[in-house]
This record gives structure tokens, sequence and C-alpha cells, in this order.
């Protein structure tokens, strides 16, 4: 699974954050350099994966059962598509990964993270290097107090099963993603809670930092 030519950058947050009010900046900035781009998302990616994606998103479960899902939707999504388009040279723009699992079916639901960190290892280790887990070269984190994503929501869209949850739980999953993003260099804090051309100019000053623009 060698994946060394390519970037990898997700992007997370909690449910209205704006990360998607973003991505087609995102993406053309990178072909501005004559990059070419993959662009996609989780739960889905593939075939199977917006399947799975359909039930996690609308059908009550388990905990486990739900996390079990979002793994077995990543699992092909590397395999058939964020792999190869890393070794073909791509930027790989990934609307929520891992971290997303980790913030919500962890932090939000309460779920097990060592068992996570489990199955973290068996979708994302590297064959090649027992030890090397694939991750993101950079993980966007949109970060905004709940009760505004909330505000920012109603009315803009039907909420899934997740938008739908309470305020208390965004609490959850936000303090999920600053214990993720403590962990790992890789994140970079972007203030959500400002006008849509203040987070782009975060967004453009992160991958000048990084190197990336
Ligand atoms: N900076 C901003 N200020 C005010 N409203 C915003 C801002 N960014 C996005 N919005 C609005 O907030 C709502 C949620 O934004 P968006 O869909 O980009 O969030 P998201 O993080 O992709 O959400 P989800 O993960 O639930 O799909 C949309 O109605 C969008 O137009
Ligand atoms: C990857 C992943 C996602 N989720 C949740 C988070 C969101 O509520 C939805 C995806 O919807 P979006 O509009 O595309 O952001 O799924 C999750 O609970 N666990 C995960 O691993």
């Amino acid at each position: 699974m060698s994946v060394a030519t390519g970037l990898f950058l997700s992007l997370e947050g909690i449910d209205g954050a704006g990360k998607s009010s973003h991505i087609d900046a995102l993406e053309a900035l990178f072909r501005s350099q004559g990059r070419t781009v993959t662009r996609t998302r989780e739960p889905g990616g593939t075939p199977l994966g917006e399947t799975l994606r359909t039930l996690v998103l609308n059908e009550a479960m388990n905990p486990l059962t739900e996390s079990l899902l979002v793994f077995a939707a990543r699992r092909e999504h590397v395999l058939q598509v964020i792999v190869p388009a890393l070794q073909r040279g791509d930027v790989v723009l990934c609307d929520r990964f891992t971290d997303a699992t980790f913030a919500y079916q962890g932090a939000g639901r309460g779920f097990d993270l060592g068992v996570l960190g489990m199955l973290e290892r068996w979708v994302q280790a590297d064959p090649a290097h027992s030890d090397a887990l694939l991750q993101p070269g950079l993980t966007l984190w949109f970060d905004l107090p709940p009760e505004i994503a909330a505000e920012r929501l109603a009315g803009a869209r039907l909420p899934d099963k997740f938008e739908a949850q309470p305020v208390e739980f965004f609490r959850r999953v936000a303090q999920g993603y600053a214990d993720r993003a403590a962990a790992a260099p890789r994140f970079a804090r972007i203030d959500a809670d400002c006008p849509r051309e203040q987070v782009w100019q975060q967004i453009e000053a992160t991958l000048r930092a990084r190197g990336l623009a």
C-alpha cells in the first residue's frame, strides 16, 4: 500500500460546521496547481459504501453495528478509491474519514475507543509496514459551537439520523474532535464561527503554512 506521491486531505467537524461549503474552492485551488483531484466522502465513496451510508444515516442501530458498518464502508473506500488515487499522485479530498468515527461513535455514542482503534488498525494497515496506518496528511477541522451549527442547519435541509441528535450529542462529538486534534499534528483547526470568506482565508493560510499552496 505505497501511497508516497499523493496528498490525502480530510475535512472534519460536527454536522453543519461548513465543510462542504469549501470543497469546491479547495478542488479549484489544487486544480489550478495542475493537480488531479479525487473528491470523495465517508461514509460512502464506493457503490457499497454509499449503500452502507444510507443505512447508517437513516436506521437506528447499536453503536457497535454502526461502527462496523462505517469501517466496512471505509475498507472498500481505502482499497478501491483512496489508495489507487494516492498511488497515481492525486490530491484526495475526503469529506470525513476515521476521525469522524472516533468523534461520533466514540465520543458521541460513548462506544469503546479501544475497539475503534483496533478496527482502525485492521482497516487502514499498510501490509508492507505493519506499524504504519493510512491517515490523512492534513485534516482541516472546522470547529464551530454546536448551538451555531444547529442554527445554520435549521431549515437548511431535512435532518438525517445524526443531524436530529440533541445539542448535547454534538458537544460530545466536538470534544471528541478536540481530543483527536490534540493528539495529531496533521490536524489544523479552522475557526468556523465567522463569515465564509474568513473561513476560506484560514484554509488558504493553513495550506500555505504547510507548503501546499
Ligand atoms: N461561515 C458560514 N457562515 C454562515 N453560514 C454558513 C457558513 N458556512 C456554511 N454555512 C451554511 O451552514 C449550513 C451548513 O454548511 P455545510 O453544509 O457546508 O456544513 P457541513 O459541515 O458540510 O455539514 P454536514 O456535515 O452536516 O454535511 C449551510 O446552510 C451553509 O450554507
Ligand atoms: C464518516 C462517519 C460519518 N458519520 C456521520 C457524521 C455525519 O452525521 C454523517 C455524514 O453526513 P455528511 O453530511 O456527509 O457529513 O455521518 C459517523 O457517524 N461516523 C463516521 O465514521
